[in-house]
């Protein structure tokens, strides 16, 4: 990095919402004035491709690839990223180099006052397949269909009656500003994606002045708990396109992980937990290795690493 800091982010409202907080927060950080970090807005596959599941177009990295790229350029100093978009193996050359503080994680239902409510046999949109297999491990009769777009557009698709309920990220709907809307999902029932509702800033890594900017506004707890949670998906061999939940927290220095893994009708799930010292990704990984163990052929054809 020299002179004026960039941010490399997508250009979605949310993503801007969230470039805009990490720029902030470094301006706070060195006492820059407020503007001083340029937000360069960068286009990826996942933004141009809007038809198709994402699974069947590849699926890999097309919400970094161009950011990536630009990164790895110098075009750009830093990337903005919702961790949970990130693929869970990274290049070498990029780092994640801090967290921003983690709040809300949890999954918001909406279109329904609970779980139990949503009408029998309704029209459930979500192209997850983590939210699909949970609401159907709770909700065998409701109908499955894709729904993709940014959250204002997955929204519109449910007022214009296309579907009768979906979810959304707590997180995602606070920093829009729609933190009114929807009922949170108890974890019991629907354990959140790994990296869900945290913001992670990338360097290159041969770049220690990014590196140290970016370290001075990074959250060590939230970042353990990421960390934690990838580790887990990465030993699974697992991806936003496989049935995986995740949720670390931090109990007295220790990061408890929960994890369940599940079958894409969510007719069989395997759920376990453990605890280790921050940073333990073996002991991430161990406890992804005895779940895809203990799971059935219908888990374990989903994970590359069974
Ligand atoms: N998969 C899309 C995505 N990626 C990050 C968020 C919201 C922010 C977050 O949860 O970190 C969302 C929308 C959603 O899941 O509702």
């Amino acid at each position: 990095m020299t002179g004026t800091p960039r941010l490399g982010t997508r250009g979605s409202p949310l993503a801007m919402i969230q470039a805009r907080s990490v720029a902030a927060a470094m301006e706070a950080a060195r006492g820059w004035p407020a503007g001083h970090v340029d937000i360069v807005v960068i286009k990826t596959s996942g933004d141009r491709i809007k038809d198709r599941p994402l699974a069947e177009v590849g699926g890999k990295g097309l919400w970094t690839k161009e950011i990536d790229s630009a990164l790895l350029r110098g075009d750009v100093d830093f990337s903005v990223h919702s961790v949970k978009d990130v693929e869970a193996i990274r290049p070498d050359a990029i780092r994640l180099s801090a967290v921003m503080p983690r709040t809300d994680i949890e999954d918001i239902l909406i279109g329904a006052a609970s779980v139990a409510a949503i009408r029998a046999g309704a029209i459930f949109g979500t192209s997850s397949p983590r939210r699909a297999a949970q609401m159907l491990a709770a909700r065998p009769d409701l109908r499955i269909v894709p729904l993709r777009g940014n959250v204002e557009t997955r929204l519109n698709k449910l007022d214009a009656g296309d579907i009768d309920a979906t979810i959304l990220s707590s997180a995602g709907l606070q920093r829009l500003g729609l933190g009114h809307i929807g009922t949170a999902i108890p974890f019991d029932v629907m354990l959140p994606a790994p990296g869900q509702g945290a913001i992670g800033i990338e360097c290159r890594s041969d770049d220690p002045a990014a590196i140290e900017l970016a370290a001075s506004i990074d959250d060590a707890a939230s970042h353990a708990m990421v960390l934690a949670e990838r580790a887990f998906t990465r030993a699974l061999g697992g991806s936003c396109h496989s049935p995986v939940a995740a949720m670390a927290t931090m109990e007295d220095g220790q990061i408890q992980l929960r994890a369940e893994i599940l079958s894409e009708d969510g007719k069989e799930r395997v759920r376990d937990s453990a605890g280790f010292a921050p940073r333990d990704d073996d002991a991430a990984a161990a406890l992804a290795r005895a779940m895809l163990d203990a799971a059935p052929p219908s888990i374990r054809t989903l994970f590359a690493n069974a």
